[in-house]
């Protein structure tokens, strides 16, 4: 399997940055690399639980959830 290549810096959110990511047939995706915090681990969970939720019911004008 061949490995994804990290593109431009795309912006910052609450839980961290968002990184371009081309895949190897040169495919883009958004990745947010979650911060690694010890406060508030709720609201992180609250975040993931939301992500989870729009990814079993997708929707074509709502970016699709490829893996969290
Ligand atoms: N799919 C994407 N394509 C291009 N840019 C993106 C994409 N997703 C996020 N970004 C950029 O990264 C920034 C941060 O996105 P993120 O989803 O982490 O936070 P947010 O929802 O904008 O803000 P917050 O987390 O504070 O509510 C966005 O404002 C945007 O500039």
């Amino acid at each position: 399997m061949g490995r994804d290549t990290v593109g431009e810096y795309l912006g910052e959110g609450m839980f961290g940055m968002v990184m371009e990511i081309s895949n190897q047939k040169n495919e883009k995706f958004a990745a947010k690399m979650i911060k690694a915090t010890k406060d508030k681990p709720e609201v992180l969970k609250i975040e993931l639980d939301m992500m989870e939720k729009i990814a079993a019911d997708p929707h074509e004008s709502i970016l699709q959830l490829i893996a969290v």
